[in-house]
């Protein structure tokens, strides 16, 4: 059993979700703790998970090997300062989930060069289905690089970036993601509907669908490009509907909307960068 000592700063959904992620995989519930503001937040952590909870992220801090930042962005700057007066001579390993927070800001607000690790988790880590980008920082050894990806893995697939700057690109791309694929389904739905279907099965068959699509070119050897063209008969049905989302553009549609998160993963950077 793992009993790697845990604390996360902030219990908010996608600290949930790597939480269930850890006990799910074997972590020793006693050896994971989160800090919380909200009372009731720390209440259902501790009963669903057998976890400790603290109102205090000085005292969740105390004993951690590992501290995972979940706080959002926004709240950074004062939760990273609060926690740099309580770090220990030698510190944990920190490994920071927020978007678009550097680990040069992080640095600095923490008060020192220090071990980290930032990672760009999605909510499928809630199934343990998560797409996780990674990133380690001069100062961190191979041996953290290690812990961190055996705890991020309980949350789904990891990959290791070479350049900090790549994490907007996966926030763009896997961070935000799943909203995109979820966007499909729903005009799928929609469209089923539209066609005579109830809405409980265009809804079934779209997700199950989706699912299908992307078992299949996770375990297939072939790219998704020839499992496309497996379902595309020459003068067929798919080849129509294909027709119709490249008249509309939908490459040059999904380019424009990729780029556009990576600019907002940039500005929020810049902006929280500047917060000295
Ligand atoms: N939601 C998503 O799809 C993804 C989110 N992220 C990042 O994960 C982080 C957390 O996001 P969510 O879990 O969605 O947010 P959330 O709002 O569900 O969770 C944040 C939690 O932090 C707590 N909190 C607020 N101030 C605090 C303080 N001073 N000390 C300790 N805890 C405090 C809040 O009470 C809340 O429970 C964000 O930085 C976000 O950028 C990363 C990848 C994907
Ligand atoms: O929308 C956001 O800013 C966060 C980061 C990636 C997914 N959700």
């Amino acid at each position: 059993m793992n009993r790697t000592r845990i604390a996360f700063i902030g219990g908010g959904n996608m600290a949930q979700s790597l939480i269930a992620g850890l006990i799910a995989d074997g972590h020793e519930a006693a050896a994971l703790t989160v800090s919380d503001p909200l009372d009731d937040k720390r209440q259902q952590l501790a009963a669903t998970y057998g976890i400790k909870a603290a109102a205090d992220n000085a005292a969740a801090i105390a004993e951690a090997q590992v501290v995972m930042l979940c706080v959002k962005p926004q709240s950074a700057p004062a939760v990273c300062r609060e926690l740099a007066a309580s770090l220990p001579h030698t510190p944990p390993l920190i490994i920071s989930i927020m978007a678009g927070v550097t680990e040069a800001s992080l640095c600095h607000w923490l008060g020192r060069p220090l071990a980290l690790v930032r990672a760009m988790p999605n909510t499928p880590v809630m199934v343990q289905s998560g797409a996780i980008g990674l990133h380690a920082n001069a100062e961190t050894t191979p041996t953290q690089q290690n812990l961190a990806e055996e705890i991020l893995r309980a949350g789904g697939l990891t990959r290791w970036v070479e350049r900090e700057a790549d994490l907007d690109a996966i926030t763009a791309l896997s961070g935000s993601g799943p909203a995109y694929f979820l966007l499909f389904m729903e005009a799928l739905e929609k469209a089923g509907i539209e066609q005579g279907l109830s809405a409980d099965t265009a809804r079934l068959l779209s997700i199950q669908t989706a699912l299908g699509a992307a078992r299949m070119a996770m375990e297939s050897d072939e790219s998704p490009a020839q499992l496309r063209q497996r379902v595309t008969s020459p003068g067929g049905t798919t080849e129509r509907a294909l027709n119709a989302f490249a008249d509309g553009g939908l490459e040059t549609l999904v380019s424009r909307a990729v780029n556009a998160a990576r600019q907002r993963a940039g500005e929020l950077s810049a902006l929280l960068g500047a917060e000295k």
